[in-house]
């Protein structure tokens, strides 16, 4: 595993595994289990155990007391005013899995739904949501045998929690309802066997602990961030390598410049761009001026550096909360009702991030823009056709994969519309207030697979421009760090001397971005 790609500082054993329980994790560690770069432990601290097993031990006590507690001894959301018979307690968990096994639509990818996983345990390991060690252990050991449930991804409001699509988490654990595991689509139960996990018969509160939190929206937001953090060093490497490939000013990077409107992303992205930009490349550059999608990459990529900072925080807090109710203390029983499955912060997060990575995108379309153009690309060909074919004439070069990438671009802005803005009243209003965190992670989440797609075509189309220079012996001073970009890109997709269909190589190289394995970074 390789930590500098995976960041998930001082929490990941020399073994790889990432040991939930008793601390903070980093959020970077959703997309790292969500990608299998790493697996989970649950902490063998006995400090972190015995906390689990008090808080088990106080949900017990309540119902001996006869106190009434929300969702342990009355009914649920508006029908807390129920109270519930003690010979009834114990199906309260199980019917709250059941009338919630509604959900519609596509199902959550595999990685979506490990990453759901890991939010769901980390949160419980708080130790105040009042469930077993067994629950705990067995939700780790679904993650550690890749069992995923089959968990449709419509159907969350994102403030009573995610509560319908953690159904699904909750009934795998009961050995309901399907899986995927190893590919295939299989009963719970059947694989549960296989693996020799007992079901689970859920204790008062625990069904409630499992899906009355944010875990979806906070696993997706995870993969999204982690991902987009990836996209900004893509976009200053493809930006310098546009300006590069025109002959652009480097002076709209340099740092006296960026010390007078100190933005810390934007300075980050011009000195990134800067650094890499060769002394002169022996074309001269045509204009005082480069036009905004070159000359003010800094200002927009740097919005999408400095949103990913403080997303980061919140989603940081997010992921290590107790994001449940009611809650209970542990040591001294006190017992807290409130609003924690409330996901305000991911959905703000999660819209105002996909408004920067659709702008990203957009940027990225304006230089492409530039570069296939032969009135604004100084000197370069139309299509970035190249020259070095016979067939020259009849050859369009990239001018479909344009195309494509203002369409891409048009569907990640349409979906820019802020979901956390459609909040309404539902469940006999009270649940008058919701957040719609979850469709604007999933929004946030399409927006960013888009994203990568133009990323892609940006990256064949900066390689195709720099190869022109280079056949026209144009090129000098490229820095080592660029031909590194330039050499994995090619070794994907190698430049177009005659027109071919770029699809599968367009498909090879956006895995290749996805898993970090394209050098993007400056060396520190
Ligand atoms: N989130 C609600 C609980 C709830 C659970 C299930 C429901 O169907 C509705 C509401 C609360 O804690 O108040």
């Amino acid at each position: 595993m390789n930590q500098r790609l995976d960041p998930v500082p001082g929490q990941v054993s020399s073994g790889g595994v990432l040991e939930i329980g008793g601390r903070d994790l980093a959020v970077a560690s959703l997309d790292a289990v969500a990608r299998r770069r790493v697996s989970v432990s649950l902490s063998a601290d006995e400090g972190f155990r015995d906390r689990i097993r008090q808080g088990a031990a106080r949900v017990s006590e309540i119902i001996a007391s006869g106190r009434q507690v929300y969702g342990i001894s009355t009914g649920f959301g508006d029908s807390c005013t129920v109270s519930i018979p003690a010979d009834q307690l114990h199906v309260l968990p199980l019917n709250l899995t059941r009338y919630h096994g509604c959900g519609m639509g596509e199902y959550l990818s595999d990685e979506a739904v490990r990453a759901t996983m890991l939010a769901r345990v980390n949160s419980l390991a708080r130790g105040v949501s009042g469930v077993r060690l067994e629950l705990l252990e067995n939700l780790v050991r679904l993650l550690q045998e890749d069992v995923l449930p089959m968990m449709p991804a419509e159907g969350s409001v994102g403030a009573s929690g995610d509560l319908t699509p953690l159904s699904y988490l909750a009934a795998t654990l009961l050995g309901e309802r399907e899986v995927r595991h190893q590919g295939r689509r299989r009963p719970a139960a059947e694989v549960l066997a296989e693996i020799g996990i007992e079901p689970l018969q859920l204790k008062p509160k625990e069904g409630l602990a499992l899906m009355n939190g944010t875990a979806v929206m906070t696993g997706i937001a995870g993969i999204v961030w982690a991902r987009a953090r990836q996209l900004v060093h893509a976009a200053n490497r493809i930006t310098a390598m546009a300006s590069t490939a025109m002959a652009g000013n480097a002076d709209h990077f340099h740092p006296e410049l960026f010390a007078m409107k100190p933005h810390p992303g934007q300075s980050r992205s011009a000195a990134a761009i800067r650094q890499v930009l060769p002394e002169h490349t022996g074309v001269p550059g045509v204009r005082l001026q480069d036009r905004y999608s070159i000359r003010c990459a800094p200002h927009v990529i740097g919005v999408l550096d400095d949103t990913l900072d403080w997303t980061e925080r919140w989603l940081d807090i997010e992921f290590n909360s107790a994001n449940d109710n009611p809650l209970i203390d542990p040591v001294d029983g006190s017992v807290y009702h409130g609003g924690h499955f409330y996901g305000g912060h991911v959905g703000q997060a999660m819209d105002s991030l996909k408004t920067a990575i659709a702008s990203l995108a957009d940027l990225q379309d304006r230089q492409m823009a530039q570069l296939v153009d032969a009135r604004f690309s100084n000197g370069l060909p139309a299509n970035l056709a190249s020259e070095d074919n016979p067939e020259r004439d009849s050859s369009h070069g990239l001018k479909a994969l344009q195309i494509s990438v203002s369409a891409w671009t048009a569907e990640a802005l349409k979906l820019t519309m802020p979901a956390t803005a459609f909040s309404r009243s539902t469940e006999c209003h009270n649940q008058d207030k919701v957040s719609m965190g979850t469709i604007a992670a999933r929004d946030a989440l399409r927006v960013l697979e888009l994203a990568e797609q133009v990323c892609t075509a940006l990256l064949v189309t900066v390689s195709q421009a720099l190869y022109i220079r280079e056949q026209r012996n144009e090129l000098r001073g490229l820095p080592a760090t660029v031909e590194a970009t330039l050499e994995a890109v090619r070794q994907v997709c190698p430049p177009v001397h005659q027109d071919r269909a770029l699809e599968m190589e367009l498909r090879a190289l956006l895995d290749t971005l996805r898993d970090r394995r394209i050098p993007l970074e400056n060396e520190q």
